[in-house]
């Protein structure tokens, strides 16, 4: 799999004595599905809002695509990474949802006629094609999370930055959230959640990324990194239930959260 953003050595502070990232050095591959995770306040914000130049590190550098964030606008950026904003009302501001979806094309120059097809098409990916002329802030939190996705969808990105993309968000639209990530992800979206609900990361993501003091502490599959309660206390993360389960019950190997290690684990008895 091809690189397609790249941290090397990133250093990043608010205030110049007080580094928040503290020489992160990372590769999100093309077509992955990544998880950061960690305790509040552990840099995972400002780690995902360098991968479109939101930010840009103090020192080091972050490569998209081959090229310096440094010498990149956002805007140019955000063509091929897209960052979804943990509160959706900080993206949302037509009257709208086709006004509010149709911003970002507008912006970047495309043609009437494709527009509308890139609106209809995010849209549709959404679920949302039937409410085109609603107003965005009569919605339900989780329909207005959707309306800033399809927003973002309308630019075709490649990689999908989601910042807590289920906070506040009740059961079904927890789940209906990341029904819709897995099938952007499915699509050939790279996708990369920042996330506290370890159950969502345990079940969706290919690839987790722990965060602690603004270093990178554990990079792996769910297996791996779940599997290591001294690392993760350290980090101020507790494991999915399924894995303190395993756990608890003594069992060495770490269990996925599937049907199959579910079944194992009910009928093992050594
Ligand atoms: N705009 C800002 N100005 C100054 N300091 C900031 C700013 N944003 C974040 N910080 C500080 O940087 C550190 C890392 O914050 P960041 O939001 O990246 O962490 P996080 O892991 O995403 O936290 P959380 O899980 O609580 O959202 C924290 O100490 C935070 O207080």
């Amino acid at each position: 799999m091809s690189t397609v953003i790249a941290f090397e050595d990133v250093w990043y502070g608010y205030e110049k004595e007080t580094p928040v990232l503290k020489g992160v050095s990372l590769e999100i591959k093309r077509g992955e599905f990544v998880a950061i995770i960690g305790g509040n306040g552990s840099g995972k914000t400002t780690l995902a809002k360098h991968c479109n130049g939101l930010y840009k590190p103090t020192k080091g550098r972050v490569t998209v695509n081959d090229s310096d964030t440094q010498d990149m606008s956002v805007a140019r950026l955000s063509k091929t990474v897209a960052y979804c904003y943990q509160n959706p009302d900080h993206q949302i501001f037509h009257q709208t949802v086709k006004a509010e979806v149709s911003f970002g094309p507008k912006n970047m120059g495309l043609p009437a006629a494709e527009i509308e097809q890139v609106v209809n098409e995010a849209l549709e990916a959404v679920g949302l094609a039937h409410i085109g002329d609603a107003e965005p802030y009569f919605s339900s939190k989780g329909t207005r999370q959707k309306i800033a996705v399809a927003s973002i969808l309308a630019m075709r990105p490649e990689v999908i930055v989601l910042d807590e993309p289920t906070t506040g968000l009740d059961y079904r639209g927890m789940q209906e959230m990341m029904e819709l990530v897995r099938r952007l992800h499915k699509s050939g979206h790279t996708i990369i959640v920042i996330t506290h609900d370890m159950r969502l990361v345990a079940e969706y993501a290919e690839r987790v990324i722990v965060m602690h003091r603004g270093k990178i502490v554990c990079d792996g599959d769910p297996p791996h990194v779940f599997t290591k309660p001294e690392m993760l206390a350290s980090a101020q993360v507790e494991p999915p239930a399924i894995y303190r389960f395993g756990e608890a019950a003594g069992f060495l190997a770490p269990i996925p959260l599937t049907l199959a290690g579910m079944q194992s684990m009910l009928t093992r008895r050594d």
